[in-house]
């Protein structure tokens, strides 16, 4: 049902349905009304988050939160979870939530908050092996979806019941439908045939979408999903906005979303949320998008391109040499025959949809995949001109520079670890920092001073391509010399930086080398537009050479840093067989 076949049907309503069916329309979800909000635990003396924020949704309204750096958006969104402060509070009755006040529920069990913001899993500061999905699974790994995520639900038959109490007909009745709804959303997202596998088996997109079923069949009143088409194919973003819709529009649950600037912005949505620094603009998509449009005097793709390029042509000696290379899981074959040869020079963009197998594709170029190995007969692999049994893991870590979600969310988060020192591991492409000036140790364990020069004025010259001097700092920025707020920058403690500015130093450590090879995988993972901008400026630029070569993993075509007019090759991955396109 769409929107509007929702208001149109009050035409065939009688008076008294009418009025009940407008007052129910008119009702407010969510009310602030003139008020800041601050992190808990901050002064109202302290820089509010949001200031003055006027925003009421209407039951009848369909709302979207947009903004350009991902972690206003998910303070926003935090906010209605009441992880920040608003100040003042709204009043009761109604409070934040009218329509939770009438009959009274509590707030923490009615909304929930999805959010594909980073979590690391190495919080701990150890590093998180992320790798250990590719070989044989652990027994304690070996929990499948459906028990890991849906294991309470008794109409799954998962968990042995001891006692069994005979449920109400209505019980049962209550059962039919939540299984039903379960078959249908799995169903609709692609997932039941999924459901047995080992959870850290699924690809990106596939636990996305499985963490967006778990949320909705806890049946929140409202469901907050932040960024929930980032890291899904074209095929399924379509699906899921649809599903979304269908729940909205039965208001099972309510849905608020939280989209980048450049996600398309889905018809059903009515009004937007526009967060602008720390105010918000509310109010009706078109006069939103007409107000933006007019003040940044452009169209919303905001990632210009800027320098020429630097793509040669041909390309120059093979790096990876990939012949009728299989990956297989039982009986699951995930990469089939794949032929490709990656040369000195070139930009390709890898492309597939969720689960056809890119990241099984770059672990086995990366020498992480164990069946990396065991590439014989008809199917070779040749890495560095070397078949890939003769170099060790190690050396291949310090040819190639990676930037990817498992690495971001692996990256050890070790208290008192600097900037720089992060920047420094890329070199042998290792988690903890190490050597002279934190720049590493290489292969033979100790570096000649020369090596070590050179290493340190590499870690400058990333820094002050991509440091903070590149997109936070008003003034004129000098690339090529470090700047105050670079050097700043790279004293500070890596665990307290936001999402963003860590993205941003992994990528460093990526470059830092100067690898033969780069792979990047979401690399604009929760960078705020002035980030992606200097960073698409630095690998067009200075930030990669014509010797090294790069692979882009990414959904969204404009975002590969550089356009098939330019020389930018696309391979293609459907269902584990791969194409030269
Ligand atoms: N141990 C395993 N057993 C069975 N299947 C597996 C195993 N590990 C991975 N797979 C399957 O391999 C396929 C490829 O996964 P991969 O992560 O490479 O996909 P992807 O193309 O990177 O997807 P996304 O775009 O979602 O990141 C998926 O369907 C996944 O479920």
């Amino acid at each position: 049902m769409s929107v509007c076949s929702r208001n149109d049907a009050s035409r065939f309503f009688t008076p008294t349905v009418q009025r009940a069916y407008s007052d129910q329309q008119s009702k407010l979800v969510v009310h602030i009304a003139g008020s800041n909000i601050y992190r808990f635990g901050d002064p109202n003396i302290a820089a509010p988050v949001f200031r003055d924020v006027r925003w009421s949704i209407k039951e009848s309204e369909n709302w979207a939160v947009v903004g350009s750096g991902s972690s206003q958006k998910t303070a926003l969104l935090q906010t209605l979870q009441g992880h920040l402060r608003i100040t003042p509070p709204p009043p009761p009755p109604g409070g934040l939530f009218p329509f939770l006040s009438d009959p009274p529920r509590d707030p923490h069990d009615a909304i929930a908050l999805v959010s594909f913001a980073h979590r690391p899993r190495s919080s701990g500061g150890a590093f998180y092996d992320y790798t250990a999905r590719y070989g044989a699974i652990r027994d304690e790994d070996k929990i499948t979806l459906r028990e890991s995520m849906f294991g309470d639900y008794d109409f799954l038959n998962i968990r042995p019941k001891g006692h069994i109490e005979a449920k109400t007909p209505v019980e049962i009745a209550t059962e039919r439908v939540k299984k039903d709804i379960f078959e249908d959303l799995t169903g609709r997202l692609g997932l039941t045939s999924l459901l047995d596998l080992p959870l850290v088996a699924l690809s990106n997109g596939q636990t996305r979408r499985a963490r967006i079923v778990k949320a909705i069949m806890s049946e929140p009143e409202l469901l907050l999903l932040d960024e929930p088409l980032t890291g899904l194919d074209l095929n399924n973003r379509p699906t899921l906005l649809s599903v979304l819709e269908s729940l909205h529009n039965a208001r099972k649950p309510r849905i608020v979303m939280g989209l980048r600037k450049q996600d398309p912005i889905p018809d059903w949505i009515t009004h937007l949320a526009l967060i602008k620094d720390d105010r918000i603009i509310t109010g009706e998509k078109g006069d939103i998008l007409d107000q933006q449009a007019a003040h940044e005097g452009a169209s919303r793709d905001i990632i210009p391109s800027h320098g020429g390029p630097r793509i040669r042509e041909g390309g120059g000696k093979p790096v990876a040499i990939l012949k009728n290379v299989n990956v297989t899981y039982s009986t699951r074959k995930v990469l089939n025959s794949v032929n490709w040869t990656i040369r000195e020079g070139q930009r390709w963009h890898l492309q597939g949809a969720n689960g056809s197998g890119k990241t099984t594709l770059m672990s086995v170029i990366t020498g992480d995949h164990p069946q990396s190995y065991t590439q014989r007969g008809e199917s070779y692999l040749e890495l560095f001109s070397r078949p890939r049994p003769k170099i060790p893991t190690s050396h291949l870590r310090s040819l190639i520079g990676i930037v990817s979600p498992e690495l971001t969310n692996a990256y050890p988060r070790r208290a008192q670890t600097s900037v720089w020192e992060v920047i420094g591991t890329g070199f042998d492409g290792v988690f903890v920092p190490g050597g002279k000036n934190g720049t590493g140790i290489g292969l033979e364990g100790e570096l000649t001073d020369d090596v070590v020069h050179w290493r340190v004025n590499r870690i400058r010259e990333v820094l002050s391509g991509l440091g903070p001097g590149s997109w936070a700092s008003k003034g004129a920025h000098n690339e090529g010399q470090m700047s105050e707020v670079d050097e700043a920058f790279s004293k500070r403690d890596f665990t307290g930086l936001s999402a963003g500015e860590q993205s941003m130093v992994l990528l460093m450590r990526a470059l830092v080398g100067r690898p033969q090879l780069v792979l990047l995988d979401e690399v604009w993972s929760g960078m705020d537009d002035a980030m992606v901008r200097a960073a698409r400026r630095y690998l067009r630029g200075d930030g990669i050479g014509p010797d090294q070569a790069v692979v882009v993993i990414s959904h969204w075509e404009e975002e590969v840093p550089w356009s098939v007019e330019e020389g930018l090759q696309r391979f293609r991955l459907e269902e584990g067989n791969g194409k030269h396109l």
